[in-house]
């Protein structure tokens, strides 16, 4: 397997470390997730991404994505393949790259239908505990550990994390970041057509998972006035809280004298 070049981490590290992001869309998870894992010198596994290639696969196969059977025989055969590089996430289904099509609107819109799939969140879960163990044993970071995001990573998938986050932002920030993210604008137009993606979608993904309220012992993170760089620090600041584990600090050139 590949091994991360450099990243330069100071000590003490007690690796591997596993740390668990979730919050609702717009939150900032994915964006705050790879710089974070970037920075310690994890991998990231992005489990929306799993939710949002499942959805492809099967709508690619033609099944009705309110068959909740016939969904759940397609994801369980899914050759599914997640790249776990912060620098360079890839998703590939039957080895074809579908990191651009994961995010479409129609996907975005469709993906809760396979989310609130109960077979689906089982096979996902399954497959995402075993990329976990799979940071633990070696794989991508060399045994240094994982960073996790999604939904339901603090409560189900990895309650025993090192490192529990629910990252969450008012509904508001949400809104305008994702309006920014699809649309190039946050004018109240782009807002309203982002509604769906973001309010609508969380309270259907919220019938399956809870990260709405942290449950015991997950940290709240609120990015809502906070910049990116600031939430990555924040969350930054928790893991060394947590476990000691810190991240070098970022180098800057130095000044030429004259
Ligand atoms: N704290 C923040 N302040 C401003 N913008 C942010 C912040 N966090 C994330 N963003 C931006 O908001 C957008 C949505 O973030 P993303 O990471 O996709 O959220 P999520 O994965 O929770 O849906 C991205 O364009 C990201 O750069
Ligand atoms: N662990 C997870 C991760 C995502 N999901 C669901 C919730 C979302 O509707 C989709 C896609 O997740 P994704 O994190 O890509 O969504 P956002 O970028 O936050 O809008 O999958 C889930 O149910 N459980």
């Amino acid at each position: 397997m590949e091994q991360k070049e450099t990243t330069p981490v100071s000590t003490p590290t007690p690796v591997p470390v596993v740390i668990a992001v979730d919050g609702p869309s717009g939150s900032g998870k994915s964006s705050v997730s790879k710089a974070v894992a970037a920075r310690l010198g994890l991998a990231y596994l992005d489990t929306g991404a799993m939710y949002r290639a499942a959805t492809v696969w099967s709508t690619r196969r033609g099944t009705d994505l309110s068959d909740v059977a016939a969904v759940a025989a397609d994801v369980a055969a899914m050759p599914l393949e997640m790249g776990v590089d912060p620098g360079a996430p890839g998703v590939t289904l039957d080895g074809c790259d579908v990191a651009r099509e994961i995010r479409t609107t129609a996907v975005s819109e469709a993906v809760s239908t396979v989310a609130t799939n109960l077979d689906v969140r089982a096979e996902l879960k399954r497959r995402q505990r075993a990329a976990i163990d799979a940071e633990r044993a070696g794989g991508f970071s060399g045994g240094r550990g994982i960073l996790a995001e999604g939904r339901d990573i603090t409560t189900v998938v990895a309650p025993d994390a090192d490192v529990r986050i629910l990252l969450t932002a008012s509904e508001e920030a949400r809104l305008r970041r994702r309006a920014l993210d699809v649309h190039g604008a946050a004018d109240a137009t782009a807002v309203e057509a982002t509604k769906d993606q973001v309010l609508r979608r969380d309270r259907d993904d919220s019938t399956v998972s809870q990260f709405v309220v942290a449950a015991d012992g997950v940290v709240t993170v609120d990015s809502s006035d906070l910049d990116l760089e600031q939430t990555v620090e924040a969350v930054l600041a928790v893991v060394a809280e947590v476990t000691g584990l810190r991240s070098a600090p970022v180098s800057t050139p130095e000044r030429m004298s004259e």
